[in-house]
C-alpha cells in the first residue's frame, strides 16, 4: 500500500479524537468562577434571569426538547411513509446512522425491502461521522428520523403511520469501558429506552417481530470455550454486558405476557467500513498513523467479525423471525411466540497484539507499542463464539477473516478522512 503514504501524511489535522473526552454536562459546573468585581448590575441582571426563570412554564429536558414531535421536519410523515415502501418487508431500523444499523438499513433496501431509520445522533463519537452515514442511507433512499427510542409519543405515532412488519432494534450506547465514566447513559438507552421501545411494539397493530442486538459481553467472566448459547450468562463484567443480559431477560418478559417475537443477537466485535470509533481496531489505526502511543492488554483476544458477517445474520434473523401473536388491545397474547437468542461471532478468535501486527503491515506504518496488564475496566480477556445454533436454525456461515476485513476497513478509512480532508 505504498501508494497510501502521500495520502496518510495529510490526514493528521482531520482525524477525530478519541472518545475520552466525553463528559456529561453537570460535570461542568466545577469550573464556574465568580468574578471578584461583580457589579451591583451584574447582580440584579441575574435577579431578572432567575425571575424569568422561575416564573416561565416548566420546559422539557434538553433531550426531549430535541426529540419532540414539533421539531421533526413538517413532511416527515411523508418521507417515513415513502421510505416504507418496498416490496418485501417493511423494517423501522432503530440507531439506523450506528455502524451496524448503517449497513443493516442499506442491505435491507438494496434488495427491496421498506425501510425507516430511526436515530437519536447523540455525541458520544463524532456525529460528522452519523451525518455521513445517514447522507449515504438517503442516497439509497433511506429516511432516517432524528429521535429517540425514549420518546413513546414519536413512536406511537410512527407506528400509527407505518404498519411495521419487523423492527431492527440496533440503537445503543455501546462501548465496555465508557459505562465506567457515564454509567447512565447505558440505563437510559438499553434499558429504559428498550422498554420504551418494546411498549410502543406491544401496542402497535400490528405487532411487528423484533430482532435485537445483544452481546457476547454477556457471556461475562466464563472461562469454557467456545461459547455457547446454552452456557451462564450471569456474571457480566461490565455494565454494559449487565445491561445487555438485562436487556434479554426484559425481551423473555415481553414475549412471555404479549407474545412478541422476538430475537437476540449476540454480536462478537464487529469491525468494518464505517465502524465505530470507540473500538479499538480504529483508534489504533488513527494513533498508529499520529505516530501516538497505542496500549495493548497483555493475553487479550477477541472473536472479530466482519460487518458483512453480521448483516447477513441481521437478515437470516429477520426473515426466519415469525409473527408476533398478541393483539393491539393491550398486546394479549393469542399463542406462545417466538423467542431466540443466536451467537454472531467469527469462531476464529485473534490476539489484540497480532491485530496490531496486521494494522501495521497495512498502514506500512510501525505502531508504538506499549503491552500492558488489562485494567480492572469492564473488559474481559477472551471471547470465541460457537455460532453452530445459528448455523443449524438461520443459515449464519461468516467467511471473512480479519487480514481481508482490515484491509477493507483501512481502505475505506483513508479515502474517508482524505475526502473530508477537501471538504475542510
Ligand atoms: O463483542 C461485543 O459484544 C462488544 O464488542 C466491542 O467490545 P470489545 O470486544 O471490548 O471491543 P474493543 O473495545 O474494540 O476492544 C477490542 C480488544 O482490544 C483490547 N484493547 C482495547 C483498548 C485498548 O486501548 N487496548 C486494548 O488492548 C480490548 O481489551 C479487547 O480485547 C464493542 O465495543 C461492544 O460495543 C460490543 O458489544
Amino acid at each position: 500500500m505504498s501508494q497510501l503514504k502521500p495520502i496518510l501524511s495529510h490526514l493528521d489535522p482531520i482525524i477525530p479524537s478519541s472518545t475520552g473526552k466525553f463528559k456529561s454536562a453537570p460535570y461542568a459546573f466545577h469550573r464556574v468562577r465568580f468574578h471578584p468585581r461583580l457589579t451591583l448590575w451584574s447582580f440584579l441582571l441575574l435577579f431578572f434571569v432567575l425571575l424569568l426563570f422561575f416564573c416561565s412554564p416548566p420546559a422539557a429536558s434538553p433531550a426531549g426538547k430535541r426529540r419532540s414531535l414539533h421539531t421533526l421536519s413538517p413532511n416527515w410523515e411523508i418521507k417515513a411513509r415513502n421510505s416504507a415502501k418496498g416490496g418485501g418487508l417493511t423494517v423501522l431500523v432503530t440507531g439506523a446512522a450506528g455502524f451496524v444499523g448503517t449497513h443493516v438499513a442499506m442491505a435491507l433496501k438494496k434488495r427491496g425491502d421498506g425501510v425507516v431509520g430511526l436515530d437519536n445522533f447523540n455525541s458520544y463519537y463524532e456525529t460528522g461521522l452519523k451525518k455521513a452515514r445517514k447522507s449515504l442511507l438517503e442516497r439509497q433512499g433511506v429516511f432516517i428520523i432524528e429521535g429517540d427510542i425514549n420518546d413513546g409519543s414519536l413512536l406511537a405515532k410512527l407506528f400509527e403511520i407505518v404498519h411495521f412488519s419487523h423492527v431492527m432494534h440496533l440503537a445503543a450506547q455501546a462501548g465496555v469501558r465508557y459505562a465506567m465514566q457515564n454509567p447512565n447513559s447505558y440505563i437510559h438507552s438499553n434499558i429504559k429506552g428498550f422498554v420504551s421501545l418494546l411498549e410502543a411494539c406491544k401496542n402497535a397493530n400490528p405487532q411487528p417481530s423484533i430482532v435485537w442486538a445483544s452481546s457476547s459481553s454477556v457471556y461475562g467472566l466464563n472461562s469454557k470455550v467456545p461459547f455457547s448459547e446454552k452456557d451462564r450468562t450471569d456474571q457480566p463484567a461490565s455494565l454494559y454486558a449487565a445491561t445487555k443480559k438485562a436487556g434479554e431477560e426484559i425481551a423473555h418478559t415481553y414475549n412471555h405476557i404479549y407474545g412478541l417475537s422476538i430475537t437476540g443477537l449476540r454480536f462478537f466485535t464487529v469491525y468494518g467500513p464505517w465502524g465505530r470509533p470507540d473500538m479499538a481496531y480504529y483508534f489504533f489505526t488513527k494513533d498508529i498513523l499520529r505516530g501516538k502511543e497505542i496500549k495493548i492488554f497483555q493475553g487479550a483476544a477477541r472473536d472479530f467479525t466482519y460487518i458483512d458477517d453480521v448483516v447477513k445474520g441481521c437478515l437470516a434473523a429477520l426473515d426466519t423471525a415469525k409473527k408476533s401473536t398478541g393483539s393491539s388491545s393491550g398486546g394479549a397474547k393469542r399463542g406462545a411466540a417466538q423467542l431466540r437468542i443466536y451467537n454472531l461471532g467469527n469462531t476464529s478468535p485473534v490476539p489484540v497484539g497480532k491485530l496490531v501486527s496486521i494494522l501495521e503491515k497495512l498502514l506500512e506504518v510501525k505502531a508504538r507499542k506499549k503491552v500492558l496488564q488489562m485494567p480492572r475496566n469492564g473488559d474481559v480477556l477472551f471471547t470465541h463464539a460457537n455460532v453452530s445454533l445459528a448455523r443449524k436454525e438461520i443459515g449464519y456461515n461468516p467467511t471473512v477473516d480479519l487480514e481481508t476485513g482490515l484491509a477493507r476497513f483501512v481502505k475505506w478509512y483513508v479515502s474517508y478522512y482524505a475526502s473530508k480532508k477537501k471538504t475542510v
